[in-house]
This record gives structure tokens, C-alpha cells and sequence, in this order.
């Protein structure tokens, strides 16, 4: 047996209608990290989880309380497919194919178009661990493991790193200082100083003599 090559993208999902078959615990996994995307949210099942009720309830979420009908898929740029039952996944997998919507299959992986990986977020950073979904539960654990390495201290570098990186952009239009600056700034020991408590996010002033002094070298 031998299993796709999936590639990783990132998705800004942003009002993208994404339609979810199932109610259950998966369905709620699903849509608690589609909500972050701020996607909007359709769930077509009989029954709902309490917190998927209570997003419904404040208007977060769509529900349709019945059973998926064919039809049920049009105008939904993703879909998942999160029933316990097969028949209903399989002919949702189906509908989705012949729409050309990229689809998930939470009951079998390779069934569907997509997978979703195990994630940890420190703002602007996301670390997404996939085993091709050989393993689902070793995608997770890794992540543990992952998220106990890096704190809070990466949440204040990325920030840093795009704020610099901003100011570079609109001030200097030559590629190849550019390049040089981005890759000076992706030296600086930034890190450390987070760790230390040493560091001050840089005033617009800061940034922008700093890369006037190192825009020439
Ligand atoms: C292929 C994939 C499709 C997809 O869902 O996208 C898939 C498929 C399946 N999962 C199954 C079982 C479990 N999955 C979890 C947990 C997670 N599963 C996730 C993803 C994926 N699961 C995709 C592959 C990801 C990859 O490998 O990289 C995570 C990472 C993210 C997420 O859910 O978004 C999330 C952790 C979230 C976190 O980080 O905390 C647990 C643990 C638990 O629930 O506590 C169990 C029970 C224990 C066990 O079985 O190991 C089964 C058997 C079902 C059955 O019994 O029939 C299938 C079916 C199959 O094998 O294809
Ligand atoms: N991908 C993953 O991470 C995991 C996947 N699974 C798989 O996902 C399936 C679902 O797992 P859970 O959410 O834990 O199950 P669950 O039993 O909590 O939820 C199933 C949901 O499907 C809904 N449903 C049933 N028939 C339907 C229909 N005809 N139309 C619309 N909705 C319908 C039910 O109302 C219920 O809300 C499991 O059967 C298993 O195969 C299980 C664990 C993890």
C-alpha cells in the first residue's frame, strides 16, 4: 500500500463557506481550528457536541439539523467529512470529487483530497506535524513534545522579525540590500535577549537607523 505525498500549504480559509458532515467530537476538533481562520461555518448533522451548540447558539455557526443530502455540498469551498457512518462519508467524498472541492475523510484518511495535521501556534509561528496519517496519535504526541521546546519567547521574535521586516520592505526597493538585511536581521540573537528579559521591541526609529547603518555594508 503505498501512501500519497501530501504537500503542506497554509490556508488563509477567511469567509470561505466550508461545510462540515458530522457532529461529533472530530466535527468539533475540525471547526474549533477552521474558526481561528475565520471561515464560515456550515455543520449539517442530526446532533451536535455541547460545544458546537453553544457556538451555534451565539450565531458563530450554521447548523442544519438533519442528514447530509446530495446538494448539500454547492458554494462550499471545503468540505469535511467527519460522520460515523461510511456510507454517508463515501457518498460526501463522492459529491465533493465530482465538485472538484477538496474534501476530508476524518474515518479514512486517503479517501479524501486533504488531511489536517497536529499543531501548536506562539502567534505568528505555527509548527504542523504530519505522519501522513500513519500515525495520528505520534503527529500529536511529537507536538507535545515540540511545544515544550519553544515558549511564549518565539511569539515576541516573530513579531519582532516581521515588524523589522515590514519597514525593509516599503524603505529599501534594491533586491539585493534586501536579501542582505533579511538576512542580517535573521542573524541577531533576538532569542536570547527575549530570554534574558534584555529586549525591547525596537521604536520606528530604531528600525528604520538600523537598517539605514546596514543597508550600505
Ligand atoms: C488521516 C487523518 C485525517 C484527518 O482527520 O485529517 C486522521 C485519521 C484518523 N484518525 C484516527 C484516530 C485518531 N485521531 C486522533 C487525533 C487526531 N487526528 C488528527 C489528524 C488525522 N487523523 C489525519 C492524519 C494526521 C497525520 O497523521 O498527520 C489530528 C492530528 C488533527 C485533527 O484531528 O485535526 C488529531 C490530533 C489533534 C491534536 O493535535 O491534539 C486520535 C486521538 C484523539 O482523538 O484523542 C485518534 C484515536 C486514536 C488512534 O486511533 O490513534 C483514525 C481512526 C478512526 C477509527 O477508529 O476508525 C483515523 C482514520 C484513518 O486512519 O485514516
Ligand atoms: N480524524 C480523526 O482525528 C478521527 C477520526 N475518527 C473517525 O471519525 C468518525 C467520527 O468520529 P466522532 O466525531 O468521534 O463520532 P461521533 O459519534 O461523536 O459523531 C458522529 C456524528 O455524525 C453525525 N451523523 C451521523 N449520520 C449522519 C448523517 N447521515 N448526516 C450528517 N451527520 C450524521 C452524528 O449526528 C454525529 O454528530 C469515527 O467514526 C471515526 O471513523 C475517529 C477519531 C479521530
Amino acid at each position: 500500500m503505498t501512501m500519497p505525498q501530501y504537500i503542506p500549504i497554509m490556508l488563509n480559509c477567511e469567509g470561505w463557506r466550508i461545510v462540515i458532515v458530522g457532529g461529533g467530537r472530530v466535527a468539533e476538533r475540525k471547526v474549533s481550528s477552521l474558526l481561528e481562520g475565520k471561515a464560515e461555518i456550515v455543520v449539517i448533522s442530526y446532533k451536535l457536541t455541547p460545544w458546537l451548540k453553544s457556538r451555534h447558539t451565539e450565531g458563530v455557526i450554521s447548523w442544519f439539523e438533519r442528514g447530509y443530502i446530495e446538494g448539500d455540498l454547492e458554494g462550499a469551498r471545503l468540505v469535511f467529512a467527519t460522520t460515523d457512518q461510511v456510507a454517508v462519508n463515501e457518498a460526501v467524498i463522492m459529491e465533493a470529487t465530482a465538485l472538484r472541492i477538496p474534501v476530508n475523510h476524518a474515518g479514512d484518511g486517503e479517501r479524501g483530497s486533504f488531511i489536517t495535521p497536529s499543531m501548536i501556534r506562539r502567534g505568528k509561528l505555527i509548527i504542523a506535524v504530519s505522519t501522513s496519517g500513519a500515525g495520528p496519535r505520534i503527529a500529536r504526541s511529537l507536538c507535545h513534545e515540540i511545544d515544550k521546546q519553544y515558549g511564549d519567547e518565539y511569539e515576541t521574535y516573530i513579531d519582532f522579525i516581521s515588524n523589522v521586516r515590514a519597514f525593509i520592505k516599503e524603505l529599501v526597493p534594491d533586491g539585493s540590500q534586501r536579501q542582505s538585511l533579511f538576512k542580517l536581521l535573521a542573524e541577531m540573537d533576538i532569542l536570547t535577549e527575549i530570554r534574558e528579559g534584555n529586549f525591547l521591541p525596537w521604536s520606528e526609529e530604531e528600525i528604520t537607523s538600523w537598517i539605514s547603518e546596514y543597508r550600505e555594508v
